[in-house]
């Protein structure tokens, strides 16, 4: 996979400088303005404590003459101005720090808010979803997710962090100037070296043990997977029936140690020797500054003024031997939920093409013939072949119903035909142009679609509706007919806040829907979509959760109003798709019969078969009374449900 992180190969100060400039590169999101006050204010907090030196050295000067009444009221006020310097920039420096914060927390709010468009952008629209479904980017995709959630430090902290520097090296500056005023310009070097020298290490090790993170992605998704599956609410049933919290208990322990171990041996080894090391070295270029300050200030060549502003002033490059609070942290996390999100774009960028394609305008609409020709497909290299060689046609304006055993490949013709995937050879054609040259996102506005796992919005009913157009959204007109052409004015009507009602009971007011009442909602949805151009209807699946009378009197409905739409219904249910214009029964990755249900009986085909094994077993259900027949009633495959 593409990573924007620099080449492994490269030497430390080039991948330094590659990863701080993609830090500072952060710092576009945010308003000009902003990073301008933000970095003044660090100045600022950098170049108070060298006043607060001076102040206090000045003050300490002036001590003895005042003692010994030498300048009379001038020395004494002389003290008092200083005394009062050193107060207020101690004073100052304190009352900036909560500004400090308050700004940081805006470059994190404005760089994060771009970065999680991107994301947005970038998993919900331009990542081919086949690429969503390979375990190296679902991995990538958790990290870049996890990097907003601020669990750990997030792009913007990070580039909060690297304006939090400002305040750091000025303070540096100011300390070797003054060192070098006092001892001279070798020794003020001496301990800016020795700091920087300190820094790099540091930072070195992080980026490195960053590195070693970023390699198990994978164990930290299972990982985070198991945690919110063990906290969430999605399991409480299963959990509490089943008995699973020992079973999550061991599970969630032996993941937690694939993935801390190997990361504590890490910091182990690449934070503790070298930090030894490093803080041998601070020692040393620290001791050989004060052992030159304390040579001057014995043999009186220093003045008292001199002598306090140098010891304080060698004392500010030690601190660069500790990690950063406001910084370090940030920047090394931050930073690498961003290189995950760049390596996401740039997969979405290689293979999704989405800019490359064209939208057709009206030249090639799915009302259209559709056309299957010689369709193959499989999921990835090696895996068997889904289709192949599929031919068929959806003729404009005619419902065509898919039946076929489980996963004889119906829902992946849906997932073709609304360009999900693209077909490994062959093609399909819409009007007799490939739809591979149409972009995604032009011919998704020509398809309503209902997916058997179709999404359940925490939203309100309406919302759930409008969301198959969502620039319809506020329409009122448009939701009442897909209401009430869905056949859902009753489930709405008998909601607490009818349409406004949110359709999770989590939230207060809201309620929970039966999966037949959601598979209306859906409906609506589609509905909507359909009423306002889009001309192919896809179900895929739709009724699997409906009694038997209502899925008949659903397709009794669904088709009659949608008569001259063209239609493609996937139903494991002959009495569901019996009155499609046409019926395709799947098998071996290719159309194995295909007729009116009538045809299809007179052939005595595997169709006729299974619609007659159905049949008698719905027979005999109805026997046993209504409430009992969806239940056991069979699937095409004979299956029981
Ligand atoms: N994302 C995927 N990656 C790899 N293989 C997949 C994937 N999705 C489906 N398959 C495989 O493709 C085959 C066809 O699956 P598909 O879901 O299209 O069948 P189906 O006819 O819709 O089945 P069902 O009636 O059970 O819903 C199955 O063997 C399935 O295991």
């Amino acid at each position: 996979m593409p990573s924007t992180t620099p080449d492994p190969g490269a030497g430390p100060l080039r991948r330094r400088a590659v990863r701080w400039l993609a830090t500072v590169r952060l710092l576009r999101y945010a308003h000009p303005g902003l990073i301008v006050g933000t970095g003044v204010l660090h100045l600022a907090v950098g170049l108070l404590p060298i006043a607060f030196i001076l102040a206090t050295s000045t003050l300490i000067s002036r001590i003895p003459d005042a003692m010994s009444g030498f300048g009379g009221h001038g020395g004494i006020g002389r003290i008092g101005l200083a005394l009062m310097l050193a107060v207020a920039a101690f004073v100052l420096q304190q009352l900036l720090v909560p500004f400090q914060s308050v700004l940081a927390e805006l470059v994190v709010r404005q760089v994060d808010g771009a970065c999680i468009v991107r994301l947005m952008a970038c998993a919900l629209r331009d990542l081919p979803v086949a690429e969503l479904e390979r375990q190296e980017v679902l991995d990538v995709l958790s990290d870049a997710r996890n990097g907003f959630e601020r669990v750990v430090p997030t792009p913007g902290d990070a580039a909060a962090g690297t304006l939090a520097l400002i305040a750091r090296y000025t303070q540096l500056v100011g300390a070797a100037v003054m060192v070098s005023v006092v001892l001279g310009p070798g020794t003020g070097v001496l301990v800016a070296v020795t700091a920087l020298v300190i820094r790099f290490g540091q930072r070195g090790s992080l980026s490195r043990f960053g590195a070693v993170r970023a390699t198990l992605a994978g164990p930290r998704r299972r990982l985070s997977y198991l945690r919110r599956t063990a906290t969430g609410t999605g399991l409480a049933k299963e959990a509490r029936v089943l008995g699973l919290v020992p079973w999550l208990r061991q599970r969630h322990g032996r993941e937690a140690r694939g993935y801390l171990e190997p990361l504590w041996a890490t910091r182990r080894r690449l934070l503790f020797w070298p930090f030894v090391a490093l803080a041998v070295f601070g020692l040393l270029g620290g001791g050989a500054a004060l052992s030159a300050l304390a040579e001057d200030g014995t043999d009186g060549s220093l003045t008292l003024l001199q002598l306090s502003v140098a010891l304080q002033a060698v004392l500010i490059p030690m601190r660069f031997g500790v990690y950063f609070p406001e910084s370090d942290m940030q920047t090394l996390y931050g930073l690498a939920a961003h290189d995950a999100l760049t390596r996401l774009e740039q997969v979405a960028a290689d293979g999704g093409g989405h800019d490359r394609q064209h939208d057709p305008g009206h030249g090639s609409d799915p009302a259209e013939a559709i056309r299957f020709e010689s369709v193959g497909f499989r999921y990835h290299d090696g895996a068997p072949a889904v289709l192949d060689g599929l031919d068929l046609e959806l003729a404009p304006g005619t419902s065509t119903a898919i039946v076929g055993l489980n996963g004889a490949g119906k829902t992946t013709l849906v997932k073709l035909l609304t360009k999900l995937h693209e077909p490994t050879s062959g093609r399909i054609t819409a009007g007799g142009a490939d739809i591979a040259g149409i972009s995604p996102s032009a011919w998704h506005r020509r398809i309503a679609v209902i997916f058997q796992d179709f999404t359940r919005f925490h939203l309100t009913a309406a919302e759930n509706i409008w969301l198959g157009r969502p620039d319809l959204l506020g329409d009122r007109h448009a939701l009442d007919t897909a209401v009430r052409r869905a056949g859902a004015l009753e489930i709405v009507e008998g909601l607490p806040h009818g349409v406004d009602t949110v359709l999770s009971a989590e939230y207060e007011g809201g309620t929970d829907l039966s999966g037949g009442q959601w598979q209306r909602i859906a409906l609506a949805r589609a509905l909507l979509a359909l009423e306002c151009g889009a001309s192919l209807l896809v179900l895929d699946e739709p009724t699997a959760q409906l009694d038997v009378r209502a899925e008949a009197a659903f397709f009794e409905r669904f088709l009659d109003m949608t008569k001259g739409v063209t239609s493609v219904i996937i139903s494991h249910r002959f009495s569901s798709v019996r009155r499609a214009d046409r019926i395709v029964v799947l098998a071996d990755g290719r159309v194995a019969e295909s007729g009116t249900h009538e045809q299809l009986m007179e052939l005595r085909g595997s169709y006729a078969e299974l619609f007659r094994i159905q049949a008698e077993r719905f027979t005999s259900d109805e026997a046993a009374g209504p409430s009992t027949t969806e239940r056991l009633l069979p699937r095409i495959d004979g299956a029981p449900r």
